[in-house]
């Protein structure tokens, strides 16, 4: 087995422009497991909400803090918290709902936005069928979340929608991403930064990622 340290994994060339990679390895051996074939539902599901927590750590490293007057069992002392109420995960459906999970483990207190979208597997063109996000969303946080960045054009509708509804304030959050639908979305929304665990090598002539993980929904909930 080929030893890789965090440091090669850097020297393999310039971040792009606005997409941070997570190469925690934790998350990477995580992800090696996910990307195997052999992997079933119920551990795909299960590595799924592990990572997502993992994700949401380094995806909230620079969030505000506020300071609180709190009473220790010896005395009074100012301690930091997080505003969880101003930040919203925007899952978009189906597979986004793997990442939300452990997402909320971690802050419960988040508001919770659905964007219902598919891709037609004969145009990848988006398809929306749901949306619903709390009110003021000018004033929030939004991570979208979905596993998956391939054409790019299912997170840019899902984006689109949550721009039209006022929010300026977004990062797309995702496991596996095409440089493809890196370059797609972030000349849609350049205002938008990206976190994956991995920028995979192209799409193929189907606009699936390679070499990928296969269709994320289908593996999280058995379907095909
Ligand atoms: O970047 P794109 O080319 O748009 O592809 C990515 C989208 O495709 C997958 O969803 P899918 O359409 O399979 O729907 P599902 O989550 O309901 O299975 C994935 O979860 C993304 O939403
Ligand atoms: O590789 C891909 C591309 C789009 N959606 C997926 O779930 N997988
Ligand atoms: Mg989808």
């Amino acid at each position: 087995m080929e030893n890789i340290s965090v440091e090669q994994e850097k020297q393999k060339g310039p971040t792009m422009d606005g997409v941070t990679v997570i190469n925690h390895p934790l998350v990477q051996h995580k992800l090696t497991i996910m990307r195997r074939k052999e992997t079933s539902t119920s551990s795909f599901r299960r590595l799924l909400r592990e990572i997502s927590t993992l994700l949401c750590y380094e995806v909230t490293r620079d969030l505000e803090l506020t300071m609180e007057t709190i009473e220790t069992p010896l005395t009074t002392m100012q301690s930091p918290v997080l505003e969880g109420k101003k930040l919203v995960f925007a899952s978009i459906l189906r597979a986004g709902n793997g990442l939300l999970e452990g997402m909320l483990e971690l802050v419960p207190a988040a508001r919770v936005s659905h964007i219902g979208v598919y891709r037609d597997h004969e145009t990848l063109q988006p398809v929306e069928y749901y949306f619903k996000a709390p009110d003021a969303l000018d004033e929030r946080l939004i991570i979208v979340v979905d596993p998956m960045l391939a054409t790019g054009n299912s997170s840019i509708a899902a984006v689109d929608k949550l721009k039209e509804r006022g929010a300026k304030n977004i990062r797309f959050l995702c496991l596996l991403a095409a440089p493809e639908g890196i370059k797609n979305f972030r000349e849609a929304h350049p205002d938008v930064p990206v976190f994956t665990a991995s920028i995979d090598s192209h799409l193929n002539e189907k606009g699936y990622i390679m070499p990928g993980l296969g269709d994320a929904g289908d593996r999280m909930y058995g379907t095909k």
